[in-house]
């Protein structure tokens, strides 16, 4: 792919959504620990009463890009928060939406939502519906492309949750042009909003859940949902691709409140672990160091371009109102608080040769291929009226060989229908049957700008009371006014040796957060071990193990152990897949690709099981 020079410099902009209080904390009673001054992007932080130690340090106050209060409907958060990014993609930009936040505060909520009722649907499918109005919308000398992708990162595992086999690994690699990408990752062409949403539903159901005492239907895993447009701008003679990443995060916990245990603590432990180089990923950037440690997790290998990179992103983070979670509610607000300060450089991606074009070229081919045969199927059909003339052998080689031209032109307008069916024509109208949310969107607009306009009123009408203000305070004798000049330093400075302690506190209390977590981590990490170190030391004979630790390298590619051999063995013997960069969504063959293994041979003795099926070779003794 190619790039244009021309880089834009933007900070990630950052949005909070605060969820309403839930039944269970209504049950419980708990107190409120958030205040929001919606107009300013304010939020104050009050620490639970019986932490209060009367001092100014009880509350916190965060800036941000962004407040919505809890009763922010979906298509507000759509509207400021996604929209802008989405627009952006058609130009040939990348964007990144992900949701940040403790489990159980509405990241997937805001996501995904519930998608049987319009007005609550989540960003993702709102993004489906904007992204073909769009396209309707625009000028009939543009075409588009739009292939979507989805997958989740599991126990540090990617998985791909369109792929035939969700369960199987996938590798991230980078190229220099091209950036970061999973290699074999599933890619489907669209065209329109109901394909698109059948492949959202079919990744959301391999998508794992698990129910925790904190949320009922928690997500174990982290999700990108991945849209690529790119657009023909035929008046420039011009191709980009936009890539638009929808990232639905795993949220923190604490195994305690959960209550997860057996496979829920790994998942529990990885989700921690991906968080925590997450936030180090933002401490570094913030603080312009040299060694950014995006290797450190999947998470942010992947989220590389999306996090000081090539992208313009938006980070939406949520927060519960409950004071029982102010510890991790402070967390959030934290990291939010310096997101906001990531520098990303996000270019227009302009492509050489482009798939509209390789697929415009291939009509072009295909009708000419057409033409040529139609005009020799004519040929015999006026030969046909002098039959006499043939012997009867003849006709009917001419009769077989019409039957396979009109065969091999069946199957050259089918060819150029399915190739024709994936590039959309700007103005062409696919949303039918998304009008009505179309309408929802519009209207939603108009009525954030409606309130927009009616706050700068507001504005400009305190802003000029509180000049009239300074006017009148500026009758002040001179003296009064140096003292309260004076003053006015004086706290200046108070404030400052205020902040630089608060920061202090805070910078320590953060420390001891994550070494908690890390601690977590780490016993988790030793009992998982121990099992591993019983059942080798039960079940594999000493010279073995000496033998299978002889074979083990440590790649640093993939900063995992590899066995020698072991492509030989077991499930890597299953049927390879092949690269499905291009697979119309129309019908999904769901069916697994099984091998078939030779029939076993009655095992006489251990020898002669390892001789059989063992790829590792046998110890010398
Ligand atoms: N703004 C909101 N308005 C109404 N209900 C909400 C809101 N946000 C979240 N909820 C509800 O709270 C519950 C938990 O939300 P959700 O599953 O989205 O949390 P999550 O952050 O994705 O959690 P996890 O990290 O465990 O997956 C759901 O029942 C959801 O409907």
């Amino acid at each position: 792919m190619g790039e244009q020079q021309h880089r834009t410099s933007n900070n990630v902009k950052v949005f909070l959504r605060v969820r309403p209080f839930n039944d269970r904390e209504l049950k419980e009673g708990t107190g409120n620990t958030l205040d929001c001054d919606y107009r300013n992007h304010v939020v104050m932080l009050q620490k639970p009463k019986d932490k209060c130690v009367g001092k100014d340090t009880d509350r916190k106050y965060f800036q941000l890009d962004y407040i919505f209060a809890p009763n922010a409907t979906q298509l507000d958060v759509y509207r400021l928060a996604a929209a802008p990014l989405v627009e952006q993609v058609f130009d040939g930009y990348n964007g990144t939406i992900f949701a940040y936040g403790q489990t159980g505060t509405g990241k997937t909520y805001t996501m995904t939502g519930n998608y049987e009722n319009p007005e609550l649907r989540g960003i993702i499918p709102n993004t489906f519906t904007h992204i073909f109005t769009q396209i309707a919308n625009s000028s009939e000398d543009r075409s588009f492309i739009v292939k979507v992708m989805y997958l989740e990162i599991y126990n540090e595992e990617v998985r791909d949750l369109l792929g035939v086999d969700p369960n199987r690994r996938l590798q991230i690699k980078e190229r220099t042009d091209i950036g970061i990408y999973v290699k074999d990752l599933t890619g489907f062409t669209v065209d329109s909003v109901e394909s698109i949403t059948q492949l959202m539903d079919r990744g959301n159901k391999n998508r794992i859940t698990r129910s925790t005492m904190m949320n009922n239907v928690s997500s174990r895993s982290h999700a990108v949902f991945t849209i690529v447009v790119e657009t023909r701008h035929r008046d420039k003679n011009q191709t980009t691709v936009g890539k638009l990443n929808l990232v639905d995060l795993a949220g923190s916990e604490r195994v305690n409140k959960t209550g997860v245990s057996g496979i829920g603590l790994r998942e529990s432990g990885s989700i921690n672990q991906s968080l925590l180089t997450l936030g180090n990923v933002i401490q570094a950037l913030v603080e312009n160091k040299s060694f950014i440690p995006y290797r450190n997790s999947k998470l942010t290998r992947l989220l590389q371009d999306s996090l000081g990179g090539n992208s313009k992103t938006a980070m939406i983070s949520m927060v519960g109102p409950a004071e029982s979670d102010y510890e991790e509610t402070y967390s959030t607000l934290r990291y939010a608080h310096k997101a906001k300060y990531i520098k990303n450089f996000a270019k227009i991606n302009v492509e050489e040769g482009g798939l509209i074009e390789r697929f415009e070229n291939e009509i072009a081919e295909l009708q000419q291929k057409l033409t040529l045969l139609s005009m020799v199927s004519e040929q015999p059909k006026q030969k046909k009226k002098a039959k006499s003339e043939f012997d009867i052998e003849k006709i009917k080689k001419a009769e077989a060989e019409m039957l396979r031209i009109e065969e091999e032109k069946r199957e050259l307008e089918e060819r150029m229908a399915i190739i024709s069916k994936k590039i959309i024509c700007g103005g062409e109208n696919l949303l039918e049957k998304a009008q009505q949310q179309e309408f929802l969107l519009v209207s939603s607009g108009q009525e954030l700008e409606n309130l927009d306009r009616s706050h700068q009123a507001l504005e400009e009408q305190f802003n000029k009371m509180a000049e009239e203000k300074i006017e009148i305070e500026g009758k002040y004798s001179s003296l009064q006014e140096e003292d309260m000049d004076l003053n006015r330093k004086i706290s200046v400075v108070q404030q400052r040796i205020k902040e630089a302690k608060d920061e202090y506190a805070d910078k320590d209390h953060e420390y001891q957060r994550e070494m908690e977590a890390l601690n977590d981590n780490n016993r988790l990490l030793v009992r998982e071990m121990q099992l591993s170190s019983l059942m080798i030391d039960y079940y594999i004979p000493h010279d073995y193990k000496r033998l299978i630790q002889n074979y083990c390298t440590f790649n640093n590619d993939t900063q995992e152990y590899q066995l020698q051999g072991v492509a030989y063995t077991g499930n890597n013997m299953r049927k390879r897949q092949t690269m499905t960069e291009e697979i119309l969504p129309v019908s999904f063959e769901m069916k697994q690709v099984y091998h078939k293994y030779p029939e076993k041979k009655k095992i006489t003795s251990k020898r002669s099981l390892l001789k059989t099926y063992s790829a590792v070779p046998k110890p010398t003794r």
